[in-house]
């Protein structure tokens, strides 16, 4: 019988269904207990698959009822695989079996079974399945924020005291017929516990909220406090920085001005969580944990939605007890790349506030919520989502919110009836409209165009045209849903290559020419550079090609291009690479070929990088379905959240 399934697993796997690491560990589980049931390495093979796709667990009751929802396999795959399940077509019939293997560790069963406690591969949890080290961190992650949201801090401003500096700082309601002043209550929860979560869409204010926090932490401590900032990604640390900057020179007076703004100061640059953790070159450990903790009062990290899992496990393991945990980021975003959607897991069924929270509230900020003591999770009183968008163009808004509510007929009337340029909708793709797109109107066309020039010969004037030539292709992007075929990246960064060596713009000699811009793929702690950081190939003063990548706190930093191990081409990126970053004019490419890829949350994050202009490139009936289809990761986060411990 388990031959059989191994047969039938290493079948899958010749055709691509299976990866062969979903295969080989399959194998490594029946080399571990040579005499499990057959259901144990198709167990394992599918939990690795889907790992492989984001999902931090199997929900049995969802790969049962659906399989065709979470497995991107054609009809006759998903029918044997149908079969391969007839044996066990319910939950408790996967329980009962893999009860009988060595390698699952059964949660409710009784845990002082030495057997049923040994460190088993897998873990099987209410109905989900796990590998241990999911569950594990899932379990911590749970455990963890559960006490930092209950704990008050110690030395709490009474809410009387804190209504002036509030009322100083946020002075008008967000916009006259806004129900509540969600900034100001997102400043005060903030203040009140080891933990918070301002949540809301692209310039809802939540740096501007966040600075307004930092600002009265440090007017109002006795010490000073250590505050740090972090994301991501590199791309994301570059970008809070700068919210952070322009949110500053908008506060008011709040005790001596210039000692806040030199304080400010000194929180740049935002750090990396890989950088601020202390990442370890191939290797999964880090510098801080909980035995060498991170030296620290306050950490603000920005563009939560990306943070993995994993990484959540490995930042709260690393962070002191005492120090305040603030994440800002948009819950409806795509999530990271890696598994878990921990951001959109921890804000489910928030907004709703106990009755000890909106007398608070009432207190510090004049105004609350209804309180609401049915929340399912004890989080949901440390969470605010922000509602207003203060930057947004009012086109972009509604495209947007159509999207995210998953209104298809909705998003279609606004692009097609849309009066401005702010929105254009190409409906039937071609290379051409995106190599037009690319080359003439935009400011990849003076990049093409600065990158033809002689370079300035004078350091400081070179360093200027670097600047501006970062600043041109900073404001333009092609943004893909996928990475191979002819409409994912890699084929519109071929076709713009050869566009422009046809054209005479581009001299190549091999990979790097001059103009390339040029994505790291790989962090790479040696050069300073981080995953998804962009440079471009332009000559120094004599006309050596170097790579050069923009710097906040000066001049452009020039690395030797053949130093750059991990990189590729540009010119067109993909959705997940542009997460934390905005550009004045952002193009989709949609494919005419439908993927499971395609989903609602990937057009929302495209979308929502555009700050002054949006161009689609999409078959409508590519459009309708991308809408349509909303991406759910298997996780038991909330679940355990709300459940303590099981
Ligand atoms: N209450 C407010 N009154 C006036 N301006 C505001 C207010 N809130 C935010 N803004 C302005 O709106 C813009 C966007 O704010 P901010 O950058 O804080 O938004 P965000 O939610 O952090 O954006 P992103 O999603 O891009 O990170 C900024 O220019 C900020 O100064």
């Amino acid at each position: 019988m388990t031959s059989t399934m191994m047969d039938q697993l290493r079948t899958w796997t010749e055709e691509g269904w299976l990866r062969p690491l979903d295969l080989a560990f399959a194998q490594f589980l029946i080399r571990l207990d040579p005499q499990a049931p057959a259901l144990l390495p198709l167990a394992g093979a599918l939990l690795a698959r889907l790992e492989g796709e984001g999902h931090t667990c199997v929900a049995l009751d969802d790969l049962l009822s659906a399989p065709e929802r979470l497995l991107d396999w054609p009809a006759p795959e998903l029918a044997t695989l149908a079969t391969a399940l007839g044996d066990w077509p319910h939950a408790a019939a996967w329980t009962e079996t893999l009860a009988q293997s060595l390698c699952v560790q059964i949660t409710e069963r009784n845990t002082s079974d030495p057997a049923n406690s040994a460190e088993t591969p897998l873990v099987l949890s209410a109905a989900r399945l796990y590998l241990r080290r999911y569950w594990r961190d899932q379990q911590f992650i749970a455990e963890t924020l559960r006490q930092r949201a209950q704990q008050r801090v110690a030395d709490t401003v009474n809410p009387e005291v804190l209504r002036p500096w509030l009322e100083q700082l946020f002075p008008a309601p967000d916009e006259p017929g806004d129900e509540l002043p969600w900034q100001k209550i997102a400043c005060a929860l903030a203040l009140r516990s080891h933990f918070g979560i301002i949540t809301g869409g692209p310039g809802t204010g939540k740096t501007y909220t966040a600075a307004r926090f930092m600002a009265l932490l440090m007017a109002t401590s006795s010490t000073p406090l250590r505050i740090v900032l972090a994301a991501p990604t590199g791309k994301a640390a570059v970008r809070i920085d700068e919210s952070l900057l322009s949110a500053v020179n908008t506060l008011p007076q709040l005790g001596p001005r210039s000692d806040m703004a030199a304080a400010f100061a000194r929180l740049r640059p935002a750090r990396t969580l890989h950088s601020l953790l202390g990442a370890r070159p191939e290797s999964r450990r880090f510098h801080h944990h909980a035995a060498n903790p991170l030296e620290l009062d306050v950490l603000v990290v920005d563009e939560a939605s990306m943070i993995h899992q994993e990484m959540m496990a490995a930042l709260l393991r690393a962070l002191p007890p005492t120090a305040r945990l603030i994440l800002l980021g948009d819950q409806d975003q795509l999530a990271s790349v890696e598994a878990g959607a921990v951001l959109a897991e921890i804000c489910q069924g928030s907004g709703m506030y106990d009755a000890e929270t909106c007398h608070y509230l009432q207190a510090s900020c004049g105004a609350t919520p209804q309180p609401n003591d049915s929340s399912t999770s004890p989080l949901a009183s440390s969470i605010v989502r922000l509602q207003r968008s203060h930057r947004f163009n009012a086109e972009i808004g509604a495209l947007a919110d159509a999207v995210h509510g998953g209104h298809p007929e909705t998003a279609i009337r606004i692009l097609q009836s849309a009066q401005t340029s702010t929105l254009a909708w190409q409906s039937a793709p071609t290379i051409h409209q995106i190599l037009n797109l690319a080359g003439t109107e935009t400011a990849h066309g003076r990049v093409w165009q600065a990158a033809g020039q002689p370079p300035p010969k004078d350091p400081q004037q070179h360093g200027a045209w670097v600047k501006a030539i970062l600043k041109d292709y900073a404001d333009f992007r092609i943004l893909c849903a996928l990475r191979q075929g002819p409409w994912g990246v890699t084929g519109i960064n071929r076709a713009i290559e050869d566009h422009l060596q046809r054209q005479g713009i581009l001299q190549s000699h091999g990979l790097w020419y001059v103009g390339r811009p040029t994505l790291v793929t790989r962090n790479d702690p040696g050069l300073g550079l981080s995953n998804g950081d962009i440079g471009i190939a332009l000559p120094d003063p004599d006309r050596r090609m170097r790579v050069y990548f923009p710097n906040s706190d000066g001049p452009p930093r020039a690395i030797l291009p053949s130093r750059l191990n991990h990189s590729e081409s540009a010119w067109a990126m993909t959705v997940h690479k542009a997460q934390g970053s905005e550009f004045a004019h952002t193009v989709l490419v949609l494919p005419p070929e439908d993927s499971p890829v395609l989903s609602r949350e990937l057009l929302y994050t495209a979308i929502t990088r555009a700050r002054t202009c949006f161009t689609l490139i999409a078959p409508r009936a590519r459009l309708e379905n991308t809408i349509q289809r909303q991406t759910r990761r298997m996780s038991g986060l909330h679940a355990a959240l709300r459940n303590a411990r099981h």
